[in-house]
């Protein structure tokens, strides 16, 4: 599948089942908004000279392991293969006053006492219509419940919720990625994170008509894709060295200061030994970076937990956190 195809496929979805508010001032959604949203996700690379290209990359079928990410050309080690945007991010639960609402970056101090929220104008602008959306509802019994559960996931789903509501997505955005098969014991959890995600936006005069996307399976349906594919966001800043570590989606690590779901991202395959690695260095956009020299057709993977532990626990982890069973050559050579 080509990067354009799976630019289309979204549009196609959105352009079919999205919802347009048609009235009430805040809900005004405007076109132009909502394409460059879709394609910001497909960012050019930008040439050394200045000059931008498509990134060399296509999505195709593997032969073991669904759709995965190839090279279109020769990579280098070290290049930047390309950039990426969210489809939607939310900060870490202990850190909703401490970075930015929109990119995640780390705010400095308030200065006039005033909340701050957002890191500046720009994600102030970009975010302002989600953001009034969210303000209105009452989210205290649905975010102590997610906080003292200890869980992030139903985050993203708050705020593409709102996100829908307000235009800016589509209810269907996500359709597109795998989910992961959710266990049975799971849903009764869910069911009651669902009631306290609706239960917020009662007494918010939001009309019925923006909320008729926001059902059970709706919300069952983004969580299971949300679950294998968000990232935590761990920033690099300027003081990275171990970017091998910092490129895995672990399930350990206490470093986060958020999580996030992509397009493209969503579509690299894992491998024990990768080829390529993302990274974060101030802010939710991520880079997809070679690790080494690649060659055209080559399938580019990444690393989605900590590659040092042995092969038994790299098999468990995997096999826990994204339901799979880990077909790369490392671990089939039984390192
Ligand atoms: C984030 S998605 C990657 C894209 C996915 N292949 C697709 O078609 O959308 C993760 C899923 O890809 C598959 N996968 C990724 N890496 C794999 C690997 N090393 N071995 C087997 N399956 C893998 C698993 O089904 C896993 O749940």
């Amino acid at each position: 599948m080509s990067i354009a195809a799976v630019a289309a496929a979204i549009l196609r979805r959105r352009s079919t089942s999205s919802i347009l508010p048609k009235s009430a001032s805040l809900f005004h959604t405007n076109h132009q908004h909502r394409l460059l949203s879709t394609t910001r996700w497909l960012q050019s690379r930008t040439n050394d000279d200045g000059t931008r290209e498509p990134p060399p990359i296509r999505v195709s079928f593997t032969s073991s392991a669904g759709r995965g990410v190839f090279a279109t050309k020769s990579i280098q080690s070290g290049d930047l293969i390309h950039t990426a945007m969210p489809i939607v991010a939310h900060p870490a639960a202990s850190l909703f006053n401490e970075v930015c609402y929109y990119c995640l970056r780390r705010l400095g101090a308030g200065g006039d006492g005033s909340e701050k929220r957002f890191c500046g104008d720009k994600c102030e602008d970009s975010a302002k219509v989600f953001y009034e959306v969210e303000r209105r509802a009452n989210w205290s019994a649905f975010d102590d419940y997610c906080i003292v559960q200890g869980l992030k996931y139903p985050f993203l789903v708050k705020r593409l919720a709102c996100m829908v509501i307000c235009g800016t997505m589509s209810a269907s955005s996500l359709d597109i990625l795998q989910p992961t098969t959710l266990p049975s014991n799971a849903i009764p959890q869910m069911e009651e994170e669902f009631e306290l995600l609706k239960g917020a936006f009662s007494n918010t005069e939001i009309e019925d008509e923006y909320l008729t996307f926001l059902t059970k399976q709706w919300y069952v349906d983004v969580l299971a894709r949300i679950r294998i594919n968000a990232f935590r966001i761990e920033l690099s800043g300027g003081s990275y060295t171990d970017l091998l570590n910092l490129a895995s989606a672990s399930v350990v690590s206490e470093a986060s200061v958020g999580n996030a779901v992509y397009m493209l991202p969503s579509f690299y395959n894992h491998d024990c030994d990768p080829n390529a690695h993302i990274i974060w260095v101030d802010s939710v956009d991520a880079k997809l970076k070679a690790l080494r020299d690649i060659e055209a057709d080559e399938e580019l993977r990444i690393c989605y937990i900590d590659t040092s532990m042995d092969r038994n626990a790299r098999q468990r982890i995997l096999h826990q956190g994204f339901g799979f069973h880990c077909n790369c050559p490392r671990c089939k050579s039984d390192d």
